[in-house]
């Protein structure tokens, strides 16, 4: 008898990102091994998993601050290339390749200057990088220095003179305007970005990086530090920029109410290779995970479903 295929989910039907085959060796360490997954667009994934299995490791590879040991990472602009399209780039050697509506990044192939600037690939930090001694706006205006300059002509002569720059330039304070009155700091434009709440120093960074125009937006755990109203305001400015924005975004978090209430996608990591990859709710009852999480063999996954089995009966 034919075997029944199973439904396609949307990231394998059309992935913005699809990171094929992906291993990052450190010396004898093999922090990422053969990873493969696919970030559909316009969705929000999540990539978790314990500490030191390897996320940070593939966001790095992803935006171009590693070059991988091995592996091809595709971006899709507009829609996914056909197979001769992603062939004919990965075989000519380019790292991108423009078809009329579409572009194909191979990220592997590309500096961090250009993932963020021409494939358009925006990033946050485990540990908040802002500009803390200029104020709010100006991180915001920092972020968009590439556009501003490419809008100059790269000369002196186009920062005073070219109609174009002086547009430029009222567009990135437009933009700038926007969004801070997206993640509520319009009071504080003026106020040296140290000076934030640890929090409102998260929401700067999410805004930055929303500054430059990305079409996947990569944050690496924006809950972390957050208290329990804040990480509700966080879901709610994630989903904001993908309803409104159409971006979509790959993060990396521990705060599984974050990971659950907000994911379409959830993809873990464990010693740096994929145990699970579905849905939150699929991932969530994997007998991997929950062993994984609870670092024990996977011999003894089912004495640790039958505790928890116990221990959530019990609470009912
Ligand atoms: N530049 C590097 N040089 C050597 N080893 C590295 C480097 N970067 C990461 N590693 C190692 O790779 C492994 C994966 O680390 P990584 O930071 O990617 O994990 P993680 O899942 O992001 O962890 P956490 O949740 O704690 O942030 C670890 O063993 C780490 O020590």
């Amino acid at each position: 008898m034919a075997e029944m295929a199973l439904p396609l989910h949307g990231w394998d039907k059309d992935p913005i990102l699809s990171v094929e085959h992906l291993f990052m060796r450190f010396g004898g360490l093999i922090a990422v091994n053969d990873l493969s997954f696919k970030v559909g667009r316009g969705d929000i994934t999540a990539l978790i998993g314990p500490n030191g299995a390897g996320k940070t490791t593939v966001f790095n590879c992803i935006t171009g601050f590693y070059k991988p040991s091995e592996g091809r990472l595709v971006l899709a602009h507009g829609r996914a290339p056909t197979d001769a399209e992603l062939a004919a780039v990965t075989l000519n050697g380019e790292r991108a390749l423009a078809g009329p509506d579409a572009g194909v990044y191979l990220l592997e192939r590309m500096p961090d200057y250009k993932v963020s600037g021409e494939a358009k690939v925006a990033r946050t930090f485990q540990n908040i990088r802002l500009f803390t001694g200029m104020t709010v706006l100006e991180n915001l205006m920092v972020a968009q220095h590439n556009a501003l300059m490419a809008a100059s002509g790269y000369s002196l002569k186009g920062l005073f003179g070219l109609p174009g720059y002086t547009a430029a330039q009222r567009q990135a304070t437009e933009r700038a305007k926007y969004w801070l009155d997206k993640v509520g700091l319009t009071e504080r434009a003026d106020d040296p970005a140290g000076d934030l709440p640890y929090g409102a120093q998260r929401r700067l960074e999410i805004a930055r990086a929303m500054c430059s125009g990305p079409i996947l937006l990569c944050l690496d755990e924006p809950a972390a530090g957050l208290n329990p109203r804040e990480s509700l305001e966080l879901n709610e400015l994630l989903r904001a920029i993908r309803a409104e924005h159409g971006t979509s975004i790959l993060l990396i978090e521990h705060d599984m109410s974050v990971v659950m209430e907000i994911s379409d996608h959830v993809v873990v990591l464990d010693y740096g290779t994929k145990i699970s990859d579905g849905t939150p709710e699929a991932v969530k009852n994997d007998p991997r995970v929950i062993a994984a999480y609870l670092g024990v063999d996977e011999d003894a996954v089912e004495e640790v479903e039958a505790v928890l089995d116990e221990a959530t009966g019990a609470q009912s």
